[in-house]
């Protein structure tokens, strides 16, 4: 449930200037987290996130017997035993995608009966395709919605042989299997159906994460991997800051006319969101068009930049916005018509921002109803730089993946009333 908890930005009348590293990537982290935990031995992840959506991960492998420490705010040490234990209670992710589909395919590899369930939103997140895929290939699987709670009885061996996997939702089902793919008794094919899926990137982490890890991965072809049956093998690695949550720091730049020092540069990024800083760059000149499924979690940041722009920006290719933690097409075109009646308008599944750069300055009473969503919580705490009076609804949703947002705003200045 959202809170009733509010917070209004006032809009800065100064550039934004500073320092504030973003914290670690999530998508990496629960996927180190999870592979580091698969492996026999000791792994140090540095520069890890700690927010919901790892604490989640953490505390479902701490469940199936993976020791876990953090000896820091941006450490944890993670213990494998080689195989992962039975957990007595069943696990619940919270509305962390990434740990909800990585661990469904990874509790395969535990002997007996597990039960994955999350919140009142990861309940209405598809799994289906996901769950298809395992039960063709033996591994038994169900539930009943079609998203989580789900069930997996896993025999601890996966013998199959090729996974085929139609990505088109979310990719995370295609990473989900791939990480699962290593831990089978014989090389395990990974093939796309369907059409080919936006968030390649995605997969691109995980094939990077998975062979610092020690997997090994053929690229067969644009859409199969061959994976060999290496299992994983511990490592130290460090995991780079959060490219998403770079986008809310680089839009309040533009915004502002400031300079934020991130201490990481936009070319550094390996996560598919980096590229929105190109598009950003183009502030007011944004381009006409946008595709969204190049950089889906930086769609609303870019969305609520586009009110200000100085042209109209579509953003085509959402449909896998609509089942996020929340619809997010709807939550953005919602919230930016509270602003102004008209900024936004949904075709099919594209938006269309109509852009109003004499908004900046003005006053409005606009409620942000945030869906318990980060990430509308935090593009709309950006229209309030230059909007007054815009109110965010349960601010702490952004915990899921920057639980530092509201101070980072606060450091460069920005003042905050809840
Ligand atoms: O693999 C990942 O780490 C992620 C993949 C994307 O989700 P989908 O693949 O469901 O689109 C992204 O939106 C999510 O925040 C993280
Ligand atoms: C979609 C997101 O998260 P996830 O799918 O990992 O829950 C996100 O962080 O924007």
């Amino acid at each position: 449930m959202s809170s009733q908890k509010t917070v209004t930005v006032t809009p800065p009348n100064f550039p934004l200037h500073g320092k504030v590293a973003p914290p670690g990537s999530k998508s990496i982290t629960n996927r180190a987290l999870l592979l580091a935990a698969l492996a026999k031995g000791t792994s140090r992840l540095s520069g890890a996130l700690k927010s919901d959506d790892t604490r989640h991960m953490s505390v479902a492998l701490r469940q199936m017997g993976v020791t876990i420490d953090e000896p820091d705010d941006v450490t944890f040490v993670v213990t494998g035993h080689g195989k992962l234990q039975l957990p007595a209670q069943p696990l619940f992710l919270g509305n962390a995608g990434t740990a909800m589909r990585f661990l469904t395919a990874a509790v395969a590899t535990v002997e007996g009966t597990v039960v994955l369930d999350g919140d009142e939103y990861m309940q209405k997140r598809p799994i289906g395709p996901l769950l298809a895929t395992l039960n063709h290939n033996g591994i038994k699987v169900e539930s009943p919605t079609g998203c989580p709670p789900v069930t997996v009885q896993g025999t601890g061996r996966v013998q199959a042989k090729r996974f085929e996997i139609d990505g088109g939702l979310s990719s995370q089902y295609v990473s989900a299997l791939l990480m699962l793919a290593a831990c089978g008794e014989a090389p395990i094919e990974v093939a796309l159906t369907g059409k080919d899926i936006g968030a390649r990137g995605y997969v691109d982490l995980t094939l990077d994460c998975m062979r610092a890890f020690g997997a090994q991965v053929e690229v067969v072809n644009d859409s199969t991997w061959r994976v060999a049956p290496t299992g994983y093998t511990a490592h130290d690695y460090l995991i780079e800051p959060d490219a998403s949550a770079a986008t809310y720091l680089w839009a309040a730049e533009v915004l502002t006319g400031g300079s934020i020092d991130l201490g990481v540069a936009p070319q550094d990024f390996t996560q598919p969101d980096a590229k929105a800083q190109a598009v950003i760059a183009q502030f007011p000149q944004m381009p006409a068009t946008v595709i969204g499924s190049q950089m889906q979690d930086a769609i609303p940041t870019l969305a609520v930049l586009a009110a200000f722009n100085n042209t109209p920006v579509r953003f085509t290719e959402l449909a896998n916005l609509r089942v996020k933690e929340c619809d997010r097409v709807q939550a953005l075109h919602d919230g930016l018509n509270e602003i102004r009646p008209g900024l936004a308008t949904i075709i099919g599944d594209d938006l269309l921002v109509a852009s109003d750069p004499a908004l900046a300055g003005t006053a409005c009473t606009a409620r942000i109803d945030t869906h318990a969503d980060h990430r509308i919580a935090m593009c709309f705490a950006l229209a309030g730089l230059k909007v007054s009076g815009i109110q965010i609804q349960d601010p702490d949703c952004v915990g899921k993946t920057y639980p530092e947002y509201w101070n980072a705003l606060g450091s460069l200045g920005v003042q905050l009333t809840y």
